[in-house]
């Protein structure tokens, strides 16, 4: 459990213009989804909260996790967790050395840390997994897999960068279920980017675009634009 996730103040520009203002406490187990359009600035408040924003942008305000302020804490320090499109999982490693090279160093004992892994793929409904090439695995399985890894690894806040996006309807759906599910069974905030308004209404959470503002503002100035 953490305290949150709190964006106070946080502006992003470029070159004078501003792309993000944000102001706003993501609490445990919460899924804030940011909807915007292309070049609004969506990954680069992303990059910004993993500590790896590019020179180009201008920026202020603070970010804190569990109360703590990131200025200064390098990617790993942050205790951040990332979900992708692309799972990323390693190619040449089994599904359980996957999960298990995700676990924090802090875990120790053989024993301990093989009941982890298999306590994630448990929950994962792949239990007997852990001996699978990542490449046997349905795209689905494989999503599932990724989200333990990230989770394994105790993040005390995860982003979400269209996860769900190179999958079909089907499986969107029932991964959706899946991974807001376990965000909030573990209490972790959550900041979900995504295109697809599916997406936000199964998040369940606020909606707002990189400058704030919700829904309804959003889709007055579509109407207006
Ligand atoms: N390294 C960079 N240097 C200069 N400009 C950049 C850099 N990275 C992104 N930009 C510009 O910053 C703006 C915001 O880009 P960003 O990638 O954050 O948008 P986005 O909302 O994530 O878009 P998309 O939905 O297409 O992924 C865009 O105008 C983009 O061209």
């Amino acid at each position: 459990m953490t305290d949150g996730l709190s964006l106070e103040g946080v502006r992003i520009a470029l070159r004078g213009v501003p792309l993000v203002s944000l102001d706003v406490r993501i609490a445990p187990g919460e899924v804030l989804t940011i909807m915007g359009p292309s070049g609004s600035g969506k990954s680069t408040l992303l990059s910004l909260l993993v500590g790896a924003c590019p020179p180009e942008f201008e920026t202020r305000g603070r970010v804190l996790l569990g109360g703590r302020d990131l200025a200064g804490l390098g990617p790993r320090e942050r205790r951040i967790g990332l979900l992708f499109q692309d799972d990323l999982l390693f190619p040449h490693m089994s599904v359980g050395a996957n999960l298990a090279f995700a676990l924090p160093p802090s875990l120790r004992g053989r024993a301990a840390r093989r009941r982890a892994v298999e306590a994630a793929l448990e929950d994962a409904e792949l239990a007997g997994f852990a001996d699978r090439d990542p490449a046997t695995l349905s795209g689905g399985q494989r999503s599932r897999v990724a989200l333990m890894r990230t989770l394994l690894g105790e993040p005390q806040a995860l982003l979400l960068d269209e996860p769900f996006s190179r999958l079909d309807a089907d499986l969107r759906e029932s991964l959706r279920g899946f991974v807001f599910d376990r965000i909030r069974a573990r209490g972790v905030p959550a900041l979900l980017v995504t295109h697809d308004a599916e997406d936000a209404a199964a998040a369940g959470g606020r909606v707002v675009d990189p400058l704030g503002r919700g829904a309804g503002a959003q889709a007055k100035a579509a109407s207006l634009s």
